[in-house]
């Protein structure tokens, strides 16, 4: 019978996370990031190709029947041998220095073809039957070029449900208890001891947080959300770019919920390990454009992170993110997460704000 506790996949997982962290890591270091522009505008960088060399390369070697739904493709590289000799480069110079951890990921990527091959494996388009990981190298690429806040994401899905949850996070705190700080700018550091958190969770089986070294996987600690009796007293994480949750509906809905404090700012997914782990305690994606239809690799580790913490994670309108309907996010709009307790009443104004303007 096949297992359901998942253990294999969440330490799979988390080493793959960490290692491709590490690479993400070393180009934040370096000056040239071999940046590209999408054709949607959005950037995407030499440690984006690399980190999902790396991620794909440890789930082929584990789980070979598995698909793969992944935001980057190689065709930038596949044309510019230039940028895919930098990126293979860093494939092959970025390993753990645990050697069974290294091991268990499968080691070494065997050639720069095979790279590129590796990297198009995450062209799944997904859906609601079967095991489906989502992967996200570098979201919140402009945090990173921006010296702010990043995550590596992965999640495992099974039948459209998402099963295991892994964020790593270099540049937040490796404490639980440090406050929440805006992530936007040079202010975030990565340095190795006091920042890199690994977050996870299993369906069931709770949220967990750890440091996220270059070795082995540290000791996890059990994560919650804070417990918040007084909405009034909450604080809002949100998205640093304007563009992509509206700043201005948010000031009203915290007018609304008697919010005075002010929201705190940062890119990536590390907004939903943060509150997850009761550095702040709801976290808004307000949309700003109709068209834009959210990606399964930008929500679906934070989404279950979240839960299993103790919040409640829906669309604008109340309804749970729905990660069956292949790589977008297409029957939801805007993300709420809140701890469970006061949800209904954030939704509640949500809806005011976001009706009063139809
Ligand atoms: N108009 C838009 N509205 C909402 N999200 C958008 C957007 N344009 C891009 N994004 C997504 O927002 C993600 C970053 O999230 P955040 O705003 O929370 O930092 C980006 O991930 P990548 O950086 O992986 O491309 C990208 O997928
Ligand atoms: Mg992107
Ligand atoms: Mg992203
Ligand atoms: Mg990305």
């Amino acid at each position: 019978m096949a297992s359901t506790t998942y253990d294999k996949e969440l330490n799979v997982a988390l080493l793959a996370v960490q290692r491709a962290s590490q690479l993400t890591k070393s180009v934040f270091h370096q000056n040239a990031k071999g940046t590209l522009n999408k054709s949607d505008a959005s950037p995407v960088t030499i440690g984006d190709f690399g980190a999902q060399a790396l991620i794909i390369s440890a789930l082929q070697h584990n789980f070979p029947d598995d698909e793969i739904v992944a935001e980057e493709e190689a065709k930038d590289l596949r044309e510019n041998g230039q940028l895919r000799d930098l990126v293979w480069g860093l494939v092959q110079d970025t390993k753990l220095s645990d050697s069974a951890a290294e091991q268990t990921l499968g080691g070494a990527v065997k050639s720069a073809d095979s790279m590129l091959d590796i990297i198009d494996k995450g062209d799944s388009k997904g859906g609601s039957k079967g095991r489906i990981w989502a992967i996200d190298p570098i979201d919140g690429t402009k945090g990173f070029l921006r010296g702010g806040q990043y995550a590596v994401c992965l999640g495992l899905m099974v039948d459209g449900d998402v099963k295991v949850g892994v964020l790593g996070c270099p540049n937040l705190p490796v404490s639980d208890s440090e406050p929440l700080k805006d992530g936007i700018g040079t202010d975030a550091s990565d340095e190795e001891g006091k920042f890199g958190v690994l977050f996870s969770a299993v369906q069931g089986q709770g949220a967990h947080s750890r440091q996220l070294g270059a070795a082995g996987l540290q000791q996890a600690k059990s994560i919650k959300m804070s417990p918040l009796s007084n909405i009034s007293d909450a604080t809002f994480c949100e998205s640093v770019e304007a563009g992509h949750s509206s700043q201005g509906d948010a000031a009203n809905i915290a007018k609304k919920l008697g919010i005075t404090k002010p929201s705190v700012r940062m890119d990536s997914q590390a907004k939903y390990g943060s509150i997850a782990r009761g550095a702040g305690d709801l976290y808004l994606r307000l949309p700003v454009r109709k068209d834009y239809v959210e990606k399964i690799w930008d929500h679906a580790a934070g989404d279950l992170i979240v839960r299993e913490a103790g919040g409640q994670v829906t669309d604008v309108e109340g309804k749970r993110l729905d990660f069956s309907h292949g790589r977008t996010l297409l029957e939801n709009k805007g993300v709420i997460a809140a701890p469970k307790e006061v949800h209904a009443r954030v939704i509640e104004a949500v809806k005011e704000v976001l009706g009063a303007k139809q």
